[in-house]
Order: C-alpha cells, then sequence, then structure tokens
C-alpha cells in the first residue's frame, strides 16, 4: 500500500519529484585532544572562518533585495573581530579549531538570542555561519541546500532563514519539513515563491534521498513512492493549476464579476518592484517596522517622509495602506520597547507602544502625511493591535489632526473581533491580521511550528471571527480587508468573499493563484461555500467541505 505522510499544508500546489536532503548542520564529536600545535589550528580555525565567508559573498554575489540585505549582514557579523579574538583565546585554551569557532560563536548566539524578537532571530544567521565554519573545520559538507543539478522536493528539519533566500523554484519543485507551522518562516517563503510546501511532517524524518514522493501542499499531504499513474496525475494538476493562472489577469472578482480586491502586502522599501506594482490593486499593508529595525533610535520625519514616498511612488492613483509601527514581541525595537516584559506578545506592543511613545506615532503620522502629500497615491494609514473603539477612536482622532483622509485599524485581537460593530462605528475601514488574531484566539505562539496545527487559517474559531467582522463591516457600508497569512490562501479566498470581505493582501507571488481562485464561483456560491466551510467543526474537516462543493459545483 502505498504510504502516505500528513504535515500542515502550508503552500498550495502538487509536485512530485525525487527527495534531496537538507545537509544537517555539524555535530562536534565528543571526544577531542588537546592540538600539539595551538598555532597550526588558529590557522585551520580562521581559513574555515574565511572559506565560509568567502562562500557567503559568492552566493550574496547573485541574489539581490532582501536576500542580499540578510546575508550582506551575515558576512558584516563573521568578519566581527572579536570572533577572531574569541577563537584565538579559545585556540589558547587548548581547544582545536572546530570548538574554537563553536565557542568564539557561542557568546553572541546567546546574547542575539536572550534579546528575542527580531534581534534574537538573527541568531539564526549567526549560528548558520557557525555551522558553516565549523563544517569546513571539519571536512564536511556545508549544511543546508546541496549543491545538486536537476529538479527534486527539498525535505530537511527546517530550513534556515539564510537558505530560504536561496531557494530557486527552477528546482525546488516542493518543500517538505519535519518542523513549523503555516506561519513559520519557511511557509512564508515557500508561498512567497509559489513552491507546494508541507510543514511540521514528522514522517519526513524518514524520507531518504533519492526516494520518489508527491507533495499536496493544499491538503498537507506526502506520498511516498507514489504509482507512476499517481506522479502523472500530479503534474497534469499542476500543469492545468499553471494554464489557469495564466489566463488570469487585472482586478480581483468573482466568476460573476462581484469585486474583492487584491491588494500587496510590502515591507521594505524595494518589496514593491514595478511588475509587482503593475499586477496589483494597490497595498494593503506597508509594513514600517523595517525603518526601525536595527538602530539606536528612531528615523528621523524627513528620512521617514523619502522611504514612504519610495513606496509611493509606484501606486498613483491606487490605495496604500500605511501600518504603524507594530514595535514589540516578533518585533522587538530597543527605544520603542522594554526588555523585561515576561510576555511581550500580550505586552506594549503595537498601538500601545504609540500610547506611551507618542513622539514616536505623532513623527510617523507627519511623516506619512508628508508623504502622501508629495505623491498621488491614495494614502490610508492603520494602526495595529487595536483591542478597543476607545483606542480606534483616539487613533483616527490623531490621524485627522495629521490631515490623512482614510483612517482603519487592524483586527488582530479578539475583543476587536468580537466588538468588530463598535470598531467600525469609529474608523474607515479594518484590515484582519490572521496571523496575530490566531495566535490570540487559539493562545498558541505564532512563533511556535510544534502548533501550526491550531495556526491552521481553517480553523472554525478564526473563520467565524472573520465572518463576525464581514458581517459588520457589512452592515456599516465599511471595507473589510484581510492582510494576514490567510488571504494568500487561494482555497480560502472563495470562503472570504464569500463571507464579504473586501480586499485580500499578499506577497506579489501569491496574487496569480488568489485571482485565479475567485472566479471559481459567483458570489451567490462562495456565499453557500461560506456558510458550509463555517460548520465544519475543524479545520481538515472544511478543506474537506471546500473539496466536496468543488467537485459537484465544477469549481
Ligand atoms: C498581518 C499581520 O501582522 P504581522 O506583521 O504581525 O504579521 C497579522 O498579524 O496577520
Amino acid at each position: 500500500m502505498v504510504e502516505e505522510l500528513r504535515g500542515n499544508p502550508a503552500s498550495p500546489g502538487a509536485a512530485a519529484g525525487p527527495v534531496v536532503r537538507l545537509t544537517p548542520p555539524p555535530v562536534l564529536p565528543e571526544h577531542w585532544d588537546a592540538p600539539a600545535e595551538p598555532e597550526a589550528e588558529l590557522a585551520a580555525a580562521t581559513e574555515a572562518l574565511d572559506a565560509a565567508v568567502a562562500d557567503l559573498e559568492k552566493r550574496a554575489a547573485s541574489v539581490s533585495g532582501e536576500a542580499k540585505s540578510i546575508m550582506d549582514t551575515q558576512i558584516m557579523m563573521a568578519k566581527d573581530a572579536s570572533l577572531t579574538a574569541g577563537i584565538r583565546a579559545s585556540v589558547d585554551n587548548g581547544r582545536p579549531a572546530a570548538w574554537a569557532i563553536s565557542d568564539a560563536f557561542g557568546k553572541h548566539v546567546a546574547a542575539l538570542e536572550s534579546i528575542g524578537g527580531y534581534v534574537g532571530e538573527r541568531a539564526a544567521d549567526l549560528i548558520d555561519i557557525r555551522d558553516r565554519a565549523i563544517a569546513a573545520a571539519l571536512g564536511l559538507e556545508p549544511p543546508g541546500i546541496p549543491d545538486v543539478d536537476g529538479v527534486f522536493v527539498l525535505v530537511g528539519q527546517d530550513i534556515a532563514p539564510a537558505d530560504t533566500v536561496l531557494l530557486d523554484p527552477a528546482k525546488v519543485l516542493g518543500i517538505v519539513t519535519e518542523k513549523g507551522g503555516p506561519t513559520s518562516h519557511t511557509a512564508i517563503v515557500a508561498r512567497a515563491l509559489g513552491i507546494p510546501a508541507v510543514v511540521g511532517c514528522a514522517g519526513a524524518a524518514g524520507l531518504e534521498a533519492g526516494q520518489r514522493v508527491a507533495v499536496d501542499g493544499g491538503r498537507g499531504t506526502v506520498v511516498v513512492d507514489p504509482t507512476d499513474d499517481h506522479v502523472r496525475q500530479v503534474r497534469a494538476e499542476s500543469d492545468a493549476l499553471k494554464e489557469k493562472l495564466a489566463r488570469h489577469s487585472g482586478p480581483g472578482a468573482t466568476a460573476d464579476g462581484h469585486p474583492v480586491k487584491l491588494l500587496l502586502n510590502v515591507g521594505s522599501v524595494g518589496g514593491a518592484s514595478a511588475e509587482a506594482a503593475a499586477d496589483a490593486e494597490g497595498v494593503g499593508l506597508f509594513r514600517t517596522e523595517f525603518l526601525f529595525l536595527d538602530r539606536t533610535e528612531a528615523p528621523s520625519v524627513e528620512e521617514q517622509r523619502a522611504a514612504y514616498g519610495e513606496v509611493l511612488r509606484g501606486f498613483a492613483g491606487r490605495p496604500v495602506v500605511i501600518r504603524t509601527l507594530d514595535a514589540g514581541a516578533d518585533k522587538y525595537i530597543p527605544f520603542a520597547n522594554t526588555e523585561d516584559e515576561p510576555n511581550p506578545a500580550l505586552g506594549v506592543r503595537g498601538y500601545r507602544v504609540g500610547v506611551r511613545h507618542p513622539e514616536l506615532l505623532t513623527a510617523q503620522l507627519r511623516a506619512i502625511s508628508l508623504a502622501a502629500a508629495d505623491h498621488d497615491a491614495d494614502v490610508r494609514v492603520m494602526a495595529p493591535m487595536i483591542a478597543t473603539p476607545a483606542e480606534a477612536a483616539a487613533f483616527r482622532d490623531l490621524t485627522r489632526e495629521h490631515g490623512i483622509g482614510r483612517a482603519g485599524v487592524m483586527i488582530e485581537v479578539p475583543a476587536a473581533a468580537i466588538r468588530a460593530a463598535d470598531i467600525l462605528a469609529e474608523v474607515d475601514f479594518v484590515s484582519i491580521g490572521t496571523n496575530d488574531l490566531s495566535q490570540y484566539t487559539y493562545a498558541a505562539d505564532r512563533m511556535l511550528g510544534e502548533l501550526g496545527e491550531l495556526l491552521d487559517p481553517w480553523q472554525p474559531a478564526l473563520l467565524a471571527l472573520v465572518a463576525n467582522v464581514a458581517a459588520a463591516a457589512k452592515e456599516a457600508g465599511k471595507a473589510a480587508g484581510i492582510c494576514g497569512e490567510a488571504a494568500s490562501d487561494p482555497g480560502l479566498a472563495p470562503v472570504f468573499a464569500g463571507l464579504g470581505i473586501t480586499s485580500l493582501s499578499m506577497s506579489v507571488s501569491a496574487v496569480p493563484a488568489v485571482r485565479a481562485a475567485l472566479t471559481d464561483y459567483t458570489l451567490e456560491q462562495c456565499e453557500v461555500l461560506a456558510r458550509e466551510v463555517l460548520s465544519a467543526p475543524d479545520a481538515p474537516k472544511a478543506r474537506r467541505v471546500a473539496a466536496e462543493f468543488a467537485a459537484k459545483s465544477g469549481g
């Protein structure tokens, strides 16, 4: 019988091919002898670190944008003089090359991890260089994606952030990881690149290099050693999907023309290329944290004005929703957040920071209003982490004082979703952040892959909250969009349309599949589908209901 493994559906689409396993990080042998010639060990350690840096520099030269900036930062960290000093000190203490590298990096990794949040995540980048240098010192293969010819399905524990930037959709047909949930870094990158992916698939540990697998990223299944017929079917499905995507262009709409705007999530100045901007109807979420991270004080009004203007320039005549600073929790910013919160996800983050540091919020609103006057985009502004109607009203008043015409808030706290009607009475629009809304609804840390099942966007309680917000917005005659990762799931797009959601905001590469999925049904069919999906008792059954609906209605 054909074996089928199950995991979290992370990036839709189907693919079949041979397994290539990520090379695991090196493990230092338990025993070591103090080297007879410390100088030779020092030379070996330095050579290994130099080789790892040279390899990074080579890879950085072949990529651009965010990938390049991540790698440039890694290279800078690897060239830090204190690392070389640490290696020397360790060798002087009688440690061989590979162990000395591990010691020297250890302190830096621990320091970053203790800060937590975004800065803490940089520890993974440092660990990546450490492992590459240790592998070089031990004469082992570098960890990460092996350099192989041909196409393959990439399988491993999880993909390091430094490796995700090297994923080439022309070679990587699919991704299967043992760890990770639907909002993990691997899942987000896979969706952004349009690579079918199943994450948190415990059975993936047993998959061997060269073994053939068929990945269904929409259902979260991996068929091991599929039959030739099955592979033919997967390839036919994948070709049919590509053809379908190519057939559709333009604004988002259901089969009978009911509009659902297709917007972009942008997280950096270079995040919306001209090509991307051309294929979308605007920006539904412009994350501004990139300007504030990795620095000791806030950027000036003029610096912010210029940075926002760079993005606005590409969207003349179209809406751009700028989100005010969402500092805190996974985006720790030293001058905005306090270090000693016991539970930062439930702490002073998002709009709550703006209340305690009004100078940050007002400077940002001033910069946004100046940038809006400089350009022809239809600029709107929204606040993150709003929990009460009073907060929404205070934010609206502040935006009006700055002459920004349209003010909205994110709905990412269950309290706000439950009382959406009262929140909507205060603002012009709302946008649902399903990443945080899942986290808070299911009391499941969005960074914890282990809890991926609870963070599944098909979970009924999350969908019920989305339905409540959409109904309140319809009643108020105002817009309710979605800008969390759920918006990029083509399976959910008609469900959201049926609930009354007016826009879906996502990464550029998710747009074609979501656009095509909206055309599967008329608005009336979307409404029936939404009712059926909403009545399912759990996420897998909700997906099954949608699949059965597609089968009976030819969608
Ligand atoms: C879009 C969201 O915000 P963040 O930037 O925190 O992912 C969300 O929470 O869904």
